[in-house]
């Protein structure tokens, strides 16, 4: 490995260009190539997924929407109207909607891929979200998708999801997992005001009263829920296994990751963190990780935009290490 390590780094420094001038394009081109073993990294077949899910914390009032946004959203991803769809068309990523635990009948879709739980979640503020058998089996639907995109030659993977009121789970689940102070995990979501974002530290307050140990991060995803997020929490515990590259973003989305990491480490060499949310929490969030962004945008939509926006920065790092000259072979002089 030190030796590969120690080759990509030399192909990259006699490249013409000042020593380290391409900057992060540099490392992400490093990170790609030592998952994938190789001086030759490549891309192929990149595949988005979007969870979906309900929340029965809605109930307490913790979003600014209504939780039929769910629902209706799932239909637009269907109709190709969403702002992930636009951006998935533009940078020619596969994308899948997967039904996680919509509170709805969907008529059969072959785009719509059905690993529903149920009709949403328990609202946790007083019972658990799920039980640790609902747990279990979205660990398992979520790795049989992603069992499935590998199978179709895809070795890029990136993580999405839609449900209102998940904020407050990947709230919840920042607080147990590290330790940050309950207030400074919670953030407006998608644009509550002073006093609605004071209702929701209250409510999620009260939860973290009821429920003030779970045991480990297993409990705790089943404690806080969703089934969107144990789904990209399991998802991306079998991207790892199949030696993927991870696509990370948004508040949820790295809550999800959290939880992930906590089972299995070394999935952070695989990951790649795309854009940092303007939701309060993300900034702590990723530096609790040690995780740099490539992007920076103030979107706070979720959806997995930010994976599809950071994609062409990824195809870049991997153009300049394959195709840029060297210093020897472009007759350029290098540096004495
Ligand atoms: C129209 C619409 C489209 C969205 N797409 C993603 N989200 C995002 O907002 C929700 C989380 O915020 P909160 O916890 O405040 O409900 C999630 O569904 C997330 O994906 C959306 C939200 C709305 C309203
Ligand atoms: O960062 C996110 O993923 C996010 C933030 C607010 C609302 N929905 C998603």
């Amino acid at each position: 490995m030190e030796n590969l390590e120690q080759a990509i780094q030399h192909k990259i420094d006699f490249k013409t260009k000042p020593l380290g001038s391409l900057g992060i394009l540099e490392s992400l081109a490093k990170q790609i190539c030592l998952v994938q073993k190789t001086l030759k990294p490549k891309i192929q077949k990149p595949t988005h997924l979007v969870f979906a899910a309900d929340h029965g914390i809605t109930e307490s009032g913790v979003s600014s929407y209504p939780s039929s946004v769910t629902a209706e959203m799932v239909k637009n991803f269907l109709r190709g109207g969403a702002a992930i769809n636009v951006f998935c068309r533009q940078h020619q990523i596969d994308l899948k909607i997967i039904d996680a635990g919509v509170n709805f009948d969907f008529e059969e879709n072959e785009d719509l891929i059905n690993s529903k739980i149920r009709k949403g979640t328990h609202n946790f503020l007083h019972t658990p979200a799920m039980t640790q058998e609902e747990l279990e089996k979205c660990f398992e639907l979520a790795g049989k998708q992603v069992d499935i995109v590998f199978q179709n030659g895809s070795n890029c993977i990136g993580f999405g999801e839609m449900g209102i009121g998940n904020t407050s789970s990947a709230s919840m689940l920042m607080n147990v997992l590290t330790n940050f102070p309950l207030e400074e995990c919670i953030g407006k979501g998608t644009g509550l005001s002073q006093e609605g974002l004071a209702n929701k530290v209250r409510i999620l307050q009260q939860a973290k009263n009821n429920h003030p140990h779970p045991k480990n991060p297993m409990e705790a995803l089943q404690t806080f829920g969703g089934f969107e997020i144990a789904q990209i929490c399991g998802a991306m515990l079998r991207s790892y296994q199949h030696n993927m590259l991870i696509l990370v973003d948004g508040f949820i989305a790295t809550a999800a990751f959290l939880c992930a990491k906590s089972i299995e480490p070394n999935i952070q060499n695989n990951a790649i963190f795309c854009h940092q949310s303007d939701e309060q929490g993300h900034q702590r969030m990723l530096d609790f990780l040690g995780a740099k962004p490539l992007l920076h945008l103030d979107m706070r939509l979720g959806e997995g935009t930010g994976c599809a926006l950071a994609f062409p920065l990824i195809k870049s790092a991997i153009k300049f290490f394959n195709e840029m000259s060297d210093f020897e072979s472009a007759g350029v002089s290098n540096k004495d």
